[in-house]
């Protein structure tokens, strides 16, 4: 794993682990035991470490964190490499990040390729940099910025990284010559200099004054996290304490953050972002044997707020969209308001003016469908009605070319259903964005029961095309997301009727981590939008819904929201919704005494005495009640695996990162614990029947140790 190679009076270490050369525990042995025997070579007078293949090392090993720790260390290596009396020289391409990172700053000197890029992303890991990274950046960078690289996570390009004193020099030839022929520059200079811990950290006088604002900034931005809090409180003690004792901080804080719940969650996350969008179907067609279509050119079907944004998506990667919209004016509109976003885009600098200007000139409005005969995809993004799509995917099957691919942006219906309308099943499928489209990361791609291994190719390839994170999932009512956030809704607005008020719910799920509570989440997407869609259903099954209604189809049932919605509460583009707002599209939400009064009232028509609901109770039947349906979503296989659930949860629900997504919390909590709950639950409301137990949850719970959820669909779904 690590190459010996001597070149004159040059050793060479060269690091081989692909693909990111992540420093295991044979790369740990084998930089140590090369250290030692470059010291002891009479002919060698300098070392140079470098990485063989794309980069230099991009850190520890992640997966072996959480298992028992196999020395030697990287600390133990790192100071090796610092007390060699011959120079050692880290040279860095690719990504040099974390404990590679590290690795160079034990050195005693740093060039780098200048296309590479450094930093330490452990914070992102719920990590610190804790092979010293804490205390020897702020010696070559200072305290403000080691703070802002360390707790941000984010890369810094090596001309940066030379302007902050992390590199000594950067490199535009061949990276190991150059690194030789420095390497012989060095040779027989005092290295004492060179030796960060014999070095002090030349603001430190000012420590407590950058602590506080840092402190401050990441308490706002990375709410409930504790790695960032515990990556400054080392780095203070990096100016605060002598080098040894510094050391001796850092890995207190280090051991306590890999082994807290959160450290575990993010690096689930870290691998779920890598596994979610690698898709299989039952057939055995995967990402590995099917290739997708190229896709030149799309069409947008409907040009309200969801319409408008998909398009961005697309235009502002080069694709070419038509946006089709019946009504001029709302096409118009939708023309307008796009060319808005993206200057807005502009200003904030996310794109260039030039490329503001180039995406507007590849986007097309028409008032026609018959133009969209030669797209290569179609998107469509109308209201939420069967019979309105299947009428649109009929058309669009008799328009469009043969090897077009009709999708629907549905955030609910079947897709087969929509499927039949066409004579092309196997190229319909579902590409559900969550709004704002634009801005949200997540893609739900839905396969149908006829879609082909090559639709869901193209979906899952354009996805990613279009920088999003890409889940596949079978066809089901409200497929992953809506199916099991309406358990979270139904809760939320029970326990509403049973003695909490919206900014008792909102706050709990808040404090534990989510984005917004799923009032503040309904004002912001408007309730006027889920009272017409239960109204459709209510009308296709020839229901009629009251004030009165407590039950439908024997199911439990709160009129509450509709009570909302006749008194013309939107949410915030009213200014009214579960909150009040200063003025309609104001964000900021005030919990409204109103809102108290039809609550109380509609407790009192229906007899029902309110109660002091606890915390852990709004956690329980908003998270369990989702969780149950997630493990009904495995047993079903309309989610191939737990990670793609919690990957849809994180970037297109706003569940914190650090709690891993709801199966993951699954697996922290205790499946017997979750089975035993929902249990209860279901006893406690029989008339709310997502609450029966999923069997997979229930075989899952009864294995006398916990099953690893790496487990839970291969060990026990084939046998359900
Ligand atoms: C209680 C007991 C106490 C005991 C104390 C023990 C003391 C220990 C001393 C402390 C040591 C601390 C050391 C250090 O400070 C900690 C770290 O270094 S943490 C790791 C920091 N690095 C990262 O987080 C980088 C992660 N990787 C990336 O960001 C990206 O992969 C990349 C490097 C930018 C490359 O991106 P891409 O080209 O897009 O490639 P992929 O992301 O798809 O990755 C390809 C492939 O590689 C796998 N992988 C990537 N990085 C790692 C890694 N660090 N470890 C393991 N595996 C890694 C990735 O999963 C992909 O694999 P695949 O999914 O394809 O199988």
């Amino acid at each position: 794993m690590v190459d010996y190679i001597v070149d004159g009076n040059i050793a060479v270490l060269e690091i081989n682990n692909p693909p990111v050369n992540a420093l295991s525990i044979h790369v740990r042995e084998g930089l140590l035991t090369g250290i030692q025997k470059a010291n002891q070579d009479g002919s060698v007078q300098a070392i140079v470490i470098i990485g063989k293949g794309s980069t230099f090392p991009s850190g520890a090993d992640i997966r072996e964190f959480g298992k028992p720790p196999k020395e030697p260390w990287l600390t133990a290596v790192g100071e090796a490499i610092e007390a060699s009396e011959k120079p050692v020289i880290s040279a860095l391409h690719g990504t040099a990040l974390g404990g590679g990172l590290e690795v160079a700053l034990f050195s005693h000197y740093r060039i780098a390729d200048e296309r590479s890029r450094v930093g330490f992303p452990e914070v992102k890991l719920g990590l610190l940099p804790g092979a010293q990274g804490t205390i020897r950046l702020p010696r070559l960078t200072g305290l403000a910025v080691a703070m802002r690289i360390i707790t941000s996570g984010d890369h810094i390009n090596a001309p940066e990284a030379l302007k902050y004193g992390i590199l000594d020099k950067l490199i535009s030839g061949n990276l190991l010559q150059e690194a030789k022929t420095f390497a012989k520059s060095v040779i027989g200079k005092p290295l004492d200099n060179r030796r960060l811990s014999k070095i002090a950290v030349r603001d430190a006088a000012t420590v407590d004054k950058h602590f506080d604002e840092a402190l401050a900034e990441v308490k706002r931005k990375y709410k409930g996290m504790i790695a960032p809090v515990n990556c400054l409180k080392s780095i203070r003690g990096s100016a605060k304490l002598p080098f040894v004792e510094a050391a001796r901080l850092e890995a207190a804080l280090f051991r306590e953050l890999l082994t807290s719940a959160q450290s575990a969650a993010l690096r689930y996350s870290f691998f779920a972002d890598r596994s979610a969008p690698r898709w299989k179907l039952p057939s055995g067609a995967s990402i590995e044997n099917t290739k997708p279509d190229i896709i030149k050119s799309v069409a947008v079907i409907g040009a309200g707020t969801m319409g408008s944004a998909i398009a961005i998506c697309f235009i502002r990667v080069g694709i070419p969209v038509l946006l089709v919209e019946q009504n001029d004016k709302l096409l118009q509109n939708a023309l307008k308001n796009i060319g808005q976003i993206l200057q807005g885009s502009v200003k904030l600098n996310r794109i260039t003016a030039d490329q503001r200007k180039q995406s507007l000139q590849i986007l097309r409005g028409e008032t026609s469908l018959d133009i969209v005969s030669d797209v290569d995809l179609v998107v469509e993004a109308v209201f939420e009605n069967l019979k309105l799509k299947q009428e649109i995917f009929a058309r669009l099957d008799k328009i469009c070319k043969p090897s077009a691919l009709l999708c629907s942006n549905t955030s609910t219906l079947d897709i087969d259903k929509i499927a039949v309308a066409t004579n092309r099943p196997g190229k319909v499928a579902g590409m559900h964005f969550f709004a704002p489209a634009h801005i949200m990361k997540l893609l739900e791609n839905v396969y149908g029961t006829h879609t082909s291994p090559s639709t869901v190719a193209t979906i899952m390839d354009i996805g990613k095309r279009i920088g999003k994170v890409s889940v596949l999932v079978r066809t089901c009512d409200g497929f992953v997301a809506n199916r099991m956030n309406r358990m979270v809704g139904n809760e939320a607005v029970f326990m509403l009727e049973e003695g909490a008020l919206p900014q008792d719910v909102d706050r709990v799920l808040e404090d534990f981590g989510m984005a917004m509570g799923p009032f503040r989440v309904t004002d912001l997407s408007g309730s006027d939008v889920g009272w017409r869609i239960r109204q459709e259903r209510a009308k296709e099954q020839g229901i009629q819904l009251t004030y009165e209604t407590r039950f439908v189809n024997g199911e439990r049932y709160s009129s509450l929201p509709d009570r909302l919605y006749e008194l013309g509460r939107y949410g915030q583009k009213t200014g009214k919704g579960w909150y009040r707002y200063e003025k309609p599209f104001a964000r900021t939400a005030y919990p409204d005494p109103e809102i108290t009064d039809v609550i109380n009232s509609h407790c009192r028509s229906l007899g029902i005495e309110r109660r002091v609901i606890p915390p852990q109770e709004i956690i329980e039947r908003c998270l369990f009640a989702a969780i149950n349906e997630g493990f009904k979503v495995l047993e079903e296989g309309v989610a191939e695996k737990p990670e793609n659930i919690d990957i849809i949860w994180q970037y297109g629900l706003g569940f914190p990162r650090y709690r891993g997504g709801p199966m993951f919390y699954a697996s922290q909590v205790g499946l017997k614990t979750i089975y035993e709950r929902v249990c209860y639950y279901y006893d406690a409301f029989p008339h709310s029947s997502y609450w029966a137990p999923s069997d997979l949850l229930r075989k899952l719970a009864s294995h006398s140790t916990e099953v690893p959820i790496d487990q839970w669909t291969s060990k026990e779904r084939s046998r359900l």
